[in-house]
């Protein structure tokens, strides 16, 4: 973490908890986590679509100030694409963020750095700040050829941006061995390809934009593990599976981030 880059705590709860659990986790979070907290981490969590506009009225009507954002967009507007969220949907929603390339959707959707990018693009299109995944499978880090299969998956699928788009975007690093397997990728691990994924960012833009694109770890993060992943030079915050979806951990976690206990 650098003091120029504010920590971003991103909560993806994957296909978990109905609107009604999501109001009351959101209520639940608020309230553990002081205000000045939030001056020195960013907080949000990232529901099912069906969450949102729940999330969206608890957030609004009570002032909270943490964020929220979808796991997921089309890379269209509009048009004949059922079953597909168009990210002008999801700015209508006040989504601060949307999460693009999960390991989950690469794998299970068959996304290639083609779609993600596509659906990068209509995230900035519509103002909304992509989280875009990256990650090695466990057969790549086993083979040692993960810095140079997380560059090639970064420029892939950052492909023809300008250095102006990629100052807009969140990029997490999230090894695909790690994710809800408990194995958390040590800190440096996550520190060896953030800061691999800094210095291409420094090539297809420019130093000034890699220095302040937010880099987050995601994979097996919690209470206990955050502080030494987010202690490294270029984390610069964590997306967080399992442990978002109790109030009092994400919370711990969060204040850990700010570099503070719960009061
Ligand atoms: O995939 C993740 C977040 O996007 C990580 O999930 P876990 O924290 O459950 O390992």
């Amino acid at each position: 973490m650098s003091s120029s880059r504010k920590p971003l705590i991103a909560g993806n709860w994957k296909m978990n908890l109905n609107h009604l659990e999501a109001i009351a986790l959101v209520q639940k979070l608020a309230f553990a986590l002081p205000a000045k907290y939030f001056e020195k981490v960013d907080v949000t969590v990232i529901p099912p679509f069906t969450d949102i506009r729940s999330v969206q009225t608890v957030v609004d009507g009570d002032k909270l100030l943490l964020t929220y954002g979808a796991q997921d967009l089309s890379a269209h507007d509009s048009g004949a694409y059922t079953g597909e969220i168009s990210g002008a949907f999801l700015a209508k929603l006040g989504c601060t963020f949307v999460v693009v390339g999960h390991s989950e959707r690469r794998t299970l959707h068959a996304e290639t750095d083609e779609v993600v990018l596509g659906k990068t693009k209509a995230a900035l299109r519509h103002g909304i700040t992509p989280i875009v995944c990256i990650g090695e499978g466990l057969e790549v880090r086993e083979s040692g050829e993960h810095v140079a299969f997380n560059v090639a998956q970064l420029k892939g699928s950052l492909a023809g941006l300008t250095a102006e788009e990629i100052g807009k975007v969140v990029i997490a690093y999230e090894p695909v061995w790690a994710i809800g397997t408990g194995r958390v990728a040590s800190a440096a691990d996550a520190q060896e390809v953030c800061a691999a994924v800094r210095a291409a960012l420094a090539e297809i833009a420019d130093e000034a934009t890699a220095a302040s694109v937010r880099i987050l770890y995601g994979g097996s993060v919690n209470s206990k593990n955050v502080g030494d992943i987010v202690g490294q030079t270029d984390v610069d915050g964590a997306l967080v599976g399992g442990a978002s979806l109790k109030s009092d951990e994400f919370a711990t976690l969060s204040a850990i981030a700010a570099g503070g206990p719960l009061p």
